[in-house]
């Protein structure tokens, strides 16, 4: 199997937590994006020390309560399925803070880590803070939540975003890379892909690849998988019948995201 595709660890623990992904620059090729997905049954909590890093925790669904040690953000979480296609909750916590998730439902959350030196306040991103824009025509169209974006100095370095893709259609495409620290031409991130599929039998494919093809690995991609960007395009096509999500994590040197389009497929974005 691609060593970009990951499948997901289906153990539950005794305390009720399963962690589905764990990836860390300890067990993947990324230097800065360190990501994990997490079920947690109603009642259950993890808890870590944020050292070097700061984290975005997404309540992908369900309600969970959020402490960073001195605040605590109770019944945060938005929805059941993330094809209700609305906004969720997050919270920021910066380096050098304690972080306690306790589920008051059953419930899945994301961990969107970056590496982070200098402590900033713990923020609640409600909902309705998530900027929404529908992008892309013909059979290109995904709405998008910006969670972390850019224009919010929230952050030291992690970026956040879902996409949701509708049947038949592709997304993040025409082929876009950020590999390079060239600003303002482009910018450095790594990025991790969480998928999720509705009818959740259901697959996309994604391609990653380099512009010197050093890497080019198209994966066949499952419900609850993750793909990992360490760089390089990384369109996604998603088959008829079959609705898409995706949470993005992005980190590099630089928290500005400046893509580049692949110049034979620039055009695709120009028809009438
Ligand atoms: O617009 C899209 O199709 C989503 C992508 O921009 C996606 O968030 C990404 O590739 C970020 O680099």
């Amino acid at each position: 199997m691609s060593e970009l595709l990951r499948k997901p660890n289906d153990k539950t623990l005794d305390n009720g937590v399963t962690l589905l992904h764990d990836v860390t620059k300890a067990n993947s090729n990324l230097q800065y994006v360190s990501f994990k997905t997490v079920e947690l049954k109603s009642g259950a909590s993890i808890n870590e020390c944020l050292t070097d890093l700061e984290c975005c925790i997404v309540a992908l669904t369900g309600k969970v309560t959020v402490s960073d040690g001195e605040q605590r953000f109770e019944g945060i979480g938005r929805r059941e399925s993330v094809f209700e296609k609305t906004p969720t909750d997050s919270v920021y916590i910066s380096n050098d803070k304690k972080m306690e998730i306790q589920a008051d439902t059953d419930a899945r959350v994301a961990l969107c880590y970056a590496p982070s030196e200098n402590p900033l306040p713990t923020r609640l991103i409600k909902a309705e803070d998530n900027q929404i824009e529908k992008r892309g025509k013909y059979n290109n169209q995904r709405l998008v939540h910006n969670i972390l974006p850019d224009s919010d100095p929230t952050a030291n370095s992690v970026l956040v975003v879902e996409v949701f893709t509708a049947s038949g259609n592709w997304s993040s495409y025409p082929p876009h890379k950020h590999d390079q620290d060239n600003l303002p031409n482009e910018s450095m991130l790594e990025e991790t892909y969480y998928h999720e599929m509705n009818p959740a039998q259901g697959f996309v494919f994604q391609r990653v690849y380099t512009e010197d093809r050093s890497i080019d690995e198209t994966m066949a991609v499952e419900n609850k998988n993750v793909v990992l960007v360490p760089s390089g395009y990384h369109p996604v096509g998603v088959p008829d019948g079959y609705t898409s999500y995706y949470l993005n994590v992005m980190a590099g040197p630089k928290r500005v995201w400046k893509f580049h389009n692949e110049a034979d497929h620039e055009w695709i974005i120009d028809r009438q």
